[in-house]
């Protein structure tokens, strides 16, 4: 189907791939089938050589052009007159791909509670199953950040040869207790909503608005609030920074639903790239790609050690750090830095 996105004008491809083939979860639990909604904007060269594959955070879709407006686009880096861009709705994400209101075959029924947990190399290796499907041989660049990052990183270590360049942004290849802790809050401020246990898309969601709320604050930085926050007037109450709270739980509580968010909260505590592998250490230098790990300096949640780890493992890694007040989310809105650092990774290749 082609579609013309009113966001950034630009011609993409909205499809659902249809796995027929079962996917075997880490967990132990099957997958009998799974659908992953993708966007695609450009075209395949005839080389295939200009595969650019993008990884969305926790609560994105496969729209990439939208939530990275500034990184693709027409003029943009990453332009769809030269790249072949995809991005796929992650597993057990509401934006198309299987979710806990997708139908079990098992039941005829929703899965609701009874979604498998998935983690980020299951979510990796649906991923791969789209990838045979569309005949792609070789990626030029795999991108993500944050949850995006975890499953970039692997799809990475399995992808091998198949993958020239890895961009890792604000993330980590072991989920620190830190993360875990602050998913936790989140999943206790869903599971104290009343609904919570019901059976239909609304349950649990003034919970996930506190979820977000708390969310917030790890993904900005004090001085950001501070900057953006502060009264103009002395004031006992109503305070800008609760309103920007809560304005923010509502806002993701629209768009978003409590038991996705449980699902992929979930698959980012288990994130472990040394799983099974000997190790983070063993499992970081088993990548054959060019790692490019981005960190930001005012990271509360993802801290810049932990990227500049991943490039001090690798193989062959670079680390750039992003400067902003903007907290974690700066890998989502710092642009010019971005592309400013992707345009020397690619020329120090030359
Ligand atoms: C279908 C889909 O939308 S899915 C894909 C979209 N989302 C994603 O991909 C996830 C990744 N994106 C994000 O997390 C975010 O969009 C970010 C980080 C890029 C930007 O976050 P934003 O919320 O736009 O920025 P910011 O933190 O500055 O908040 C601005 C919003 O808060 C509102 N706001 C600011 N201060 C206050 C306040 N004191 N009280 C109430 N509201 C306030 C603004 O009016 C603005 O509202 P708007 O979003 O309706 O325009
Ligand atoms: N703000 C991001 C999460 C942090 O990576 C999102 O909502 O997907």
């Amino acid at each position: 189907m082609n579609l013309t996105s009113p966001f950034a004008d630009l011609t993409m491809t909205q499809e659902v791939f249809h796995s027929i083939e079962s996917l075997h979860l880490e967990s132990g639990e099957v997958l009998i089938n799974f659908d992953l909604a993708y966007t695609t904007y450009g075209q395949l060269n005839a080389e295939k050589s200009n595969v650019i594959w993008v990884i969305h955070a926790l609560t994105g879709d496969s729209k990439a052009a939208e939530w990275w407006n500034g990184l693709i686009g027409e003029d943009k880096f990453f332009d769809p007159a030269n790249h072949f861009i995809i991005c796929a709705n992650l597993l057990g994400s509401c934006y198309g791909s299987t979710n806990p209101f997708s139908e079990n075959p098992e039941t005829g029924e929703p899965y609701y509670y009874d979604f498998p947990q998935v983690t980020t190399r299951d979510l990796a290796a649906s991923l791969e199953r789209l990838r045979n499907h569309l005949g792609i041989e070789q990626i030029h660049t795999l991108i993500g950040g944050s949850l995006g990052g975890q499953v970039g990183l692997e799809w990475a270590v399995t992808l091998g040869q198949k993958l020239k360049n890895a961009v890792i942004l604000a993330s980590t290849p072991k989920t620190s207790p830190w993360v875990i802790g602050f998913n936790e809050t989140q999943r206790m401020a869903i599971e104290s909503d009343c609904t919570w246990g019901e059976r239909h898309e609304l349950a649990g969601s003034k919970g996930l608005e506190t979820a977000r709320a708390i969310a917030m604050l790890s993904y900005r930085h004090p001085l950001d609030l501070k900057i953006k926050q502060s009264e103009k007037e002395e004031k006992l109450d109503g305070f800008r920074a609760s309103s920007y709270l809560r304005y923010q739980g509502q806002k993701l509580a629209k768009r978003f639903n409590a038991l996705s968010y449980w699902t992929l909260s979930k698959a980012m505590d288990s994130h472990d790239l040394g799983r099974d592998r000997g190790g983070i250490d063993a499992a970081l230098s088993s990548i054959e790609a060019k790692v490019l790990a981005i960190g930001v300096d005012s990271d509360l949640l993802f801290l810049p050690a932990e990227s500049q780890y991943i490039s001090q493992k690798v193989k062959r890694g670079t680390y750039k750090e992003i400067t902003s007040t903007a907290g974690h989310d700066a890998f989502l809105i710092e642009f010019e830095q971005l592309a400013y650092f992707l345009k020397s990774f690619y020329l120090e290749q030359k």
